[in-house]
């Protein structure tokens, strides 16, 4: 993985949010129109001010404590109790529903995402949101695969060793993932119960820890990861800014950003079948397999309230990510953003 470092010129600075735009659809059968779309100021989290200014601000605060839950107006308040009563109720169909909703595509999608990372050995991530540990298993297959490539490499060099000594390399090997490690963060105690429940069953032991944590406050010192991924989590986040200044924090300097979720389809056509599958199979799917019409309800119209690539792209570099790109997959059904934490030389 490539590490950059700034040149002298110009140095990451931190600035206000970008204000969160929001918007009501209409679905009216031929597709999803904007029926109301504003922003709001970014969320004020000081203390109630006093005065004429306060009076203002108050209402500003006022303002800034609503947000959307699905097509819904929630307080922001309200907005997490929802959002965690949703996988708590979806935890244990979460990855058959998974299968069952993007016909199996979303396993590519992830693939695709450890592909971009190309962890080194030794890589600590960061996974936040990281549910049932799709991300978290992925890395540690990558990394040990990586590991014994690099030992059979190393083996066929020294052709000339003897059985012993071979073994005895082979011995030493105290850990099969060069000092990878991955950390996976979840607010959510039924998800993160479902992803232990995995591993156990699939037998990762080694390399794997899981914490119970928001992707708001993260319980992790600055500077401790080298790589933070969040895979269809920040669109279920009631301050989004937040969180993507607490993945700043966390990162060690030259570290890397990777977001994994949905976006914006590119193809009219497909657009509008996507929309079609979205509101008219998937909360079925949802009723019959999970037992939770509304979960899924709730996932298709968050995903509709998700910025577009290019506005969450500005949201990351306003979190003080530098060289933000993104990557769309299957016509921007999702797209993977990608930033880096520079630091000077
Ligand atoms: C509450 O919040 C959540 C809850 C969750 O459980 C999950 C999430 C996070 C969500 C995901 C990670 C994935 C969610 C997926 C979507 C939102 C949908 C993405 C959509 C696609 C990739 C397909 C795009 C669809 C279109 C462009 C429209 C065209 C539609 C089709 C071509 C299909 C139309 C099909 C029908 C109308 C028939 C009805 C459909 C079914 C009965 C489902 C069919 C399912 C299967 C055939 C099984 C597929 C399973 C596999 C292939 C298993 C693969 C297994 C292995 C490879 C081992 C969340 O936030
Ligand atoms: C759709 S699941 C994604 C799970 C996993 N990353 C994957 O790709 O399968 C969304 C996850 O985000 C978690 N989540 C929602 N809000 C969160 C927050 N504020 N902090 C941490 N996790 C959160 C939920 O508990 C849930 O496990």
């Amino acid at each position: 993985m490539l590490r950059y470092v700034l040149s002298d010129s110009g140095h990451p600075t931190v600035k206000m949010a970008a204000p969160r735009s929001w918007a009501l659809w209409s679905f009216c059968g031929c597709g999803w129109s904007r029926a109301v779309s504003g922003c709001r100021l970014p969320g004020l989290r000081s203390s109630s001010p006093r005065g004429p200014l306060g009076a203002r601000l108050l209402s500003q605060e006022k303002e800034a404590t609503e947000t959307h839950f699905g097509f819904e107006t929630v307080s922001e308040e309200e907005k997490g109790g929802k959002v965690y009563q949703v996988f708590e109720s979806v935890a244990k169909k979460y990855d058959v529903m998974n299968d069952m909703m993007s016909l199996g595509i979303h396993r590519v999608w992830k693939d695709l995402l450890l592909w971009k990372m190309r962890p080194f050995p030794g890589t600590q991530l960061l996974d936040v949101a990281g549910g049932t540990g799709d991300i978290a298993f992925r890395f540690l297959n990558y990394v040990q695969a990586q590991h014994q490539r690099k030992q059979k490499r190393q083996l066929r060099a020294q052709q000339n060793l003897s059985w012993e000594e071979i073994a005895r390399k082979y011995q030493n090997e105290e850990d099969s993932l060069g000092g990878s490690h991955v950390m996976v963060c979840d607010i959510n105690k039924e998800m993160l119960k479902i992803g232990k429940q995995k591993a156990r069953a699939q037998g990762y032991k080694a390399g794997l820890a899981w914490i119970l944590g928001d992707a708001e406050e993260l319980p992790f010192d600055d500077n401790k990861f080298d790589v933070y991924t969040i895979a269809f989590g920040i669109r279920n986040v009631t301050h989004i800014d937040q969180a993507l200044q607490e993945a700043h924090r966390v990162l060690k300097p030259g570290g890397r950003f990777l977001c994994l979720e949905f976006s914006q389809v590119n193809n009219p056509l497909l657009s509008r079948l996507y929309d079609v599958y979205s509101f008219q199979v998937i909360p079925v799917l949802g009723e019959v397999i999970a037992g939770d019409w509304k979960s899924y309800q709730y996932l298709v119209e968050s995903i509709r309230q998700f910025p577009s690539q290019e506005e969450f792209k500005e949201m990351i570099e306003d979190a003080g990510f530098q060289k933000v790109t993104y990557e769309n997959l299957t016509s921007g059904i999702v797209a993977i953003h990608s930033g880096f934490k520079l630091y000077l030389r």
